[in-house]
């Protein structure tokens, strides 16, 4: 399981779904010698921070290796997928186990097949501005299976039965 959520914080890093969270300044504060003013809007564009190259190495790069090491991520300085502090996702761990539960579905019982698309931009999150069109079927043994199973039935079936 600890690789699958690699492969979820990956996957939630490149492919955001939250474009920005915003914020309104209750009152004055200083930032790094800045001044937000008491009732500006302050935009957090999750996705800058999560395709920063001074952040992340090699940022287009889909690599679940790069959490090594650490445990499964819902929020941190350098990953906002779910928002943070008081605000943080109230589904976050709910919104992993889901997408935990139908990746090891995927994996074990369906094969992908990429049939065109699939060009990547980034605008400022990453989008597939063609689409992505993919082939989904069951997994080998489960044809082998079926087959088998369907063997069974043509022959028990009175015109294939021995005379
Ligand atoms: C991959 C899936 C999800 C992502 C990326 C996501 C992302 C976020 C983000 C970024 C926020 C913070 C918004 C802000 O700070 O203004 C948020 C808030 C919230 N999310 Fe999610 N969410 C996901 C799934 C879910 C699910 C499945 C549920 C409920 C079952 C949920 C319930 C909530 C709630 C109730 C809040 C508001 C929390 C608050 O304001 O105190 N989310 N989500």
């Amino acid at each position: 399981m600890i690789f699958t959520s690699h492969v979820i914080d990956e996957t939630l890093r490149l492919a955001n779904i939250v474009p920005l969270i915003l914020r309104r300044a209750t009152k004055d504060v200083e930032i790094e010698g800045y001044i937000i003013p008491a009732g500006w809007t302050v935009m957090v564009c999750p996705p800058a921070l999560h395709l920063n190259p001074e952040k992340y190495n090699d940022t287009l790069a889909f690599n679940p290796w790069r959490w090594k090491g650490q445990g499964s991520n819902t929020a941190s300085k350098n990953f906002m997928a779910f928002g943070g502090g008081m605000r943080l996702c109230a589904g976050a761990e709910y919104a992993k186990l889901q997408i935990s539960v139908v990746l090891h579905f995927l994996v074990t019982k369906y094969r992908w097949t990429k049939i065109k698309g699939g060009e990547v931009v980034k605008a400022p999150g990453i989008i597939f501005p063609n689409g992505l069109h993919i082939k989904v079927t069951e997994k080998q043994v489960d044809l082998i299976k079926s087959s088998t199973m369907l063997d069974k039935m043509i022959c028990k079936s009175p015109t294939q039965q021995a005379p």
